[in-house]
């Protein structure tokens, strides 16, 4: 299915994604954002070529990842280097919103709290891909994931959709196919190496908001 949508050169590769993202930290272990972006952006892709019933979900990403690129590549993007220079940077000279929308509804802070929100979602879920059975249903655990993470956060309307979305992923051998790893076993395999940075890089982002107190910008 996916072949025929994606061409060679824009075959989703998902060893490149996860790359990515184990990219991401530093020696301080700090968080790079170029790389946390380009992290997402594979996923969006991989996530295009699935159909458009998630195309709401991707105008979504799509417009927090270019969020984060516009502060890169503005005036102040030095200071966007890393989540932890970018919380110092926005903190330091009031440019979060902090208890009620206002003046700055595209801080970075605000903006990667929802792509950090959605890391937890693909670390359960990819967790859940893992340890499943062939004729585990990918549906059930991408709503699973999504109950436990980011449905918190969303209206009903949007946990609505989602949930008709999930519906129209295909099943577990075409999801492993379109991965574009290799056999079954060796999918497996990567997502056991690839998972514990994930999580890293999340708990790193987390502890950070948490210590700040920025886990529940509006
Ligand atoms: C090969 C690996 C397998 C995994 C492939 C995963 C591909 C996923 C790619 C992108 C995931 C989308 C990330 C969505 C970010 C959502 C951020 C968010 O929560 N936004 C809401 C709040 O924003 P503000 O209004 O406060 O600015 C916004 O309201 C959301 C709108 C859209 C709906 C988001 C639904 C998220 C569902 C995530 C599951 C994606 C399932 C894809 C399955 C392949």
């Amino acid at each position: 299915m996916a072949d025929a949508v994606m061409s060679e050169e824009q075959k989703f590769s998902l060893k490149e994604v996860l790359d990515t993202f184990q990219s991401c930290l530093t020696e301080n272990k700090e968080v790079k954002i170029d790389q946390y972006v380009a992290g997402w952006r594979g996923l969006v892709r991989f996530m295009n070529s699935l159909g458009s019933v998630f195309s709401f979900i991707s105008k979504d990403a799509v417009s927090k990842i270019q969020i984060m690129v516009n502060h890169r590549n503005g005036e102040n993007g030095a200071q966007y280097t890393t989540i932890q220079s970018m919380v110092k940077y926005e903190l330091d000279n009031g440019l979060v919103d902090l208890t009620k929308r206002g003046s700055f509804p595209e801080s970075g802070c605000r903006t990667l709290l929802r792509l950090h929100r959605a890391l937890r979602w693909l670390e359960l879920f990819l967790e859940r891909l893992r340890t499943s059975t062939e004729d585990g249903k990918t549906s059930v655990m991408c709503s699973e994931a999504y109950n436990e993470s980011l449905a918190q956060f969303h209206p009903w309307i949007i946990r609505k959709a989602s949930g008709v979305a999930f519906c129209a992923l295909p099943g577990r051998p075409t999801f492993f196919e379109v991965m574009n790893v290799g056999p079954p076993e060796q999918v497996v395999a990567m997502l056991g190496d690839a998972l514990p940075l994930i999580s890293e890089v999340y708990q790193l982002t987390q502890d950070l908001y948490s210590q700040h107190n920025l886990l529940d910008i509006p």
